[in-house]
């Protein structure tokens, strides 16, 4: 990855900006000491040159066994110098999945292929199957379990699983290996003199910290596939990635801005097209990223639906992003892997009244018990969310001045700012980030024991993602939110959430919730409040007329359809309130794509926060 510390350097600090030789840390690693000092002092921690340099065997996928290693990427040049290591905690421990095994699934739409249960059940590719054992990825999660059989039969896909599941192996596993066994082999994804990049499959996500990640990813998973993986996204000079580009690319990892950009200038063609992902696909869909997301799939040269494989993985899927996103697809499965959002039990949800002006001083106790208990009385990484990024700012400020040593990440600072506040961060030399919802979904930050909203997101999709930073993959975590009555309308679906999850609900939080209120929370609204929180709408539409729609459902069975969710989606009331800081992450200039800037600068200078500012310019304590 070009960013934050993704690389480790020979005979150098972990310093990713300056060309040396690198060493691959993945991201979930890259905290610790000892693996970085392994890349220092160049001690191959899964060394590349152990697994020697032969044309890798491809099972049904050898007819692409000639081609070159992977070289797309910064780092990726020096692949004898690649580290493959593995998907443990650190200590040299698998990850315990098992808190997932008894996850309600279901499935909708027709013919759904049979999940698997087991890696070695699925024919991915011996090289692929190589890299999935060097990552120490004993058995398949459950998103994984089904969504890649699903892919591997072609089918199209809408994916709901919860954070931290593991959704990005689940559509990377099965397009490397569609890619290593396409005949004939496309030349990497280069036409007209290598200048025009054509790839195969292209993965959309909303920012350039999760496309990085992403990219990061696939790259791991097609080490010695054959398979070249790219990225681009703004805010990073394009001619390095158009560099890189030109090396070829088969899988290329995009935000929509820069893309849309290259596309225009020519040096990117969709014509080749075959798989498309949306990740975090109802984030892609609202109204912030809707009219780009539209003219990338469907005015360019990219092959229909049909034509083309469409997948969309999310945490959450609001129904109105579901209708709306049926248009990429054709004849897809609808799947749902345990309640939409958290990983329940996994991720201890405390919510505490606290006023505006006593946000400060309860955060400063609040850090100070995590220290005291914390392992050798250090702060564990703790991501803090608050509404503005002035508010981000200012807080992290305060909390340095404080002595509590902090990072902020938004979409105001530069994509170098950006990516040593997640470096340091992850790193732990800044144990404390502030962030806006910039930093909400999809990363996957290793070791992050404490999320705290300081300010809650308007809606409860947001607040899902956002504690979905913690208890990832199978570890447990704390999440803390500042309630006070400004959140007032988002108590219900709040109470509705941490009763699903088994967490203790204050009774003071259920009587904001019985209050009546202008807001109807998400998940009453698009999900019926079932134990699903994600359902098809396409079922309950046909349901409501016919009673009649294929559904599987394994573990629990699921909730009646809901006549609310149906009067609603026929409104056309899409994800109203929508709370996110638009500020990604697109444009060639460098600067923040703004999209909808109305939404997102009246969010920062909306009334919602001016009660918090004026505290602020107070400089109470
Ligand atoms: N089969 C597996 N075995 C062990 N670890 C896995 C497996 N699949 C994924 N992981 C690990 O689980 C972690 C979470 O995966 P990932 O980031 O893909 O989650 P996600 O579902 O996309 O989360 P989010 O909804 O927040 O984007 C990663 O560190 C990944 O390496």
């Amino acid at each position: 990855m070009s960013g934050y510390g993704a690389w480790g350097e020979a005979g150098a600090s972990n310093d990713c900006f300056r060309s040396r030789r690198t060493f691959y840390i993945p991201p979930h690693l890259r905290h610790e000491r000892s693996l970085v000092s392994a890349a220092e002092s160049g001690e191959a921690y899964f060394g590349a040159r152990d697994m020697g340099h032969r044309a890798p065997r491809l099972g049904r996928g050898n007819r692409r066994a000639s081609r070159e290693p992977n070289s797309v990427g910064i780092a990726c040049d020096e692949m004898g110098n690649l580290r493959i290591s593995d998907a443990g905690d650190g200590a040299g421990n698998v990850i315990d999945f098992s808190a997932y095994e008894d996850i309600p699934v279901e499935t909708s739409g027709s013919d759904v292929p049979p999940p698997a249960s087991t890696f070695a059940e699925i024919d991915l590719g011996e090289a692929l199957n190589r890299n999935i054992q060097r990552c120490r990825y004993v058995n398949p999660t459950p998103v994984q379990r089904y969504a890649i059989p699903i892919s591997l039969a072609g089918r199209d896909l809408m994916a709901c699983a919860q954070t931290g599941s593991g959704k990005t192996a689940a559509f990377c596993f099965p397009i490397i290996s569609e890619i290593m066994r396409s005949s004939p082999p496309l030349k990497n994804g280069r036409n007209q003199g290598g200048r025009l990049a054509c790839p195969e499959a292209l993965i959309l996500s909303p920012t350039r910290e999760l496309s990085c990640q992403i990219h990061d990813e696939a790259k791991k998973f097609s080490y010695q596939t054959g398979v070249r993986v790219g990225v681009v996204y703004g805010g990073a000079p394009a001619f390095l990635q158009l560099r890189n580009l030109e090396k070829g690319v088969d899988i290329l990892v995009a935000t929509p801005g820069r893309l849309m950009d290259l596309i225009e200038r020519a040096r990117i063609s969709l014509q080749k097209v075959n798989y498309l992902v949306l990740d975090e696909a109802d984030r892609m869909l609202d109204m912030g990223f809707e009219p780009q997301i539209r003219k990338i799939v469907e005015q360019t040269d990219m092959p229909p639906p049909g034509t083309r494989q469409t997948m969309l993985f999310s945490a959450t899927f609001p129904h109105g992003i579901q209708r709306l996103a049926s248009d990429f697809l054709k004849n897809y499965i609808f799947l749902t892997v345990g309640r939409v959002g958290s990983s329940t039990e996994l991720i201890k949800q405390r919510v505490e009244f606290v006023l505006d002006m006593n946000k400060r001083n309860y955060l400063k106790v609040l850090l100070q018990s995590d220290k005291v208990n914390g392992s050798h009385a250090k702060l564990p990484l703790t991501l803090i969310f608050v509404e503005t990024k002035r508010a981000a700012d200012s807080l992290q400020n305060w909390l340095c001045m404080k002595g509590f040593p902090a990072s902020a990440i938004h979409g105001d600072r530069n994509q170098l700012e950006r990516e040593q506040a997640l470096k340091s961060f992850k790193s732990g030399a800044t144990p404390i980030m502030v962030a806006t919802d910039v930093a909400s979904r999809g990363l996957d930050i290793p070791h992050v024991a404490h999320v705290i909203n300081f300010d809650l997101p308007r809606d409860i999709d947001g607040y899902v993602h956002r504690i979905g930073r913690t208890g990832r993959a199978g570890k447990s975590g704390l999440a803390t939110a500042f309630f006070n009555e400004a959140n007032q309308p988002l108590a219900k679906a709040l109470v509705e959430l941490m009763q699903e999850s088994c967490q203790e609900v204050p009774n003071w939080l259920c009587q904001y919730a019985d209050r009546p209120s202008s807001y109807v929370g998400e998940r009453s609204r698009h999900h019926g409040g079932g134990r699903f929180g994600g359902r098809d709408f396409r079922k309950e539409d046909l349901q409501l007329r016919t009673g009649n729609y294929k559904s599987e459902s394994y573990g629990e069975s699921s909730c009646a359809p809901s006549h609310e969710d149906a009067g609603f989606l026929n409104n056309g009331d899409i994800k109203s309130g929508c709370s996110y800081e638009v500020g990604d992450d697109s444009c060639s200039a460098g600067a923040d794509y703004s999209l909808g800037a109305g939404d997102a600068n009246a969010y920062d200078t909306g009334s919602y926060n001016v009660g918090y500012d004026q505290i602020v310019a107070t400089g109470w304590d």
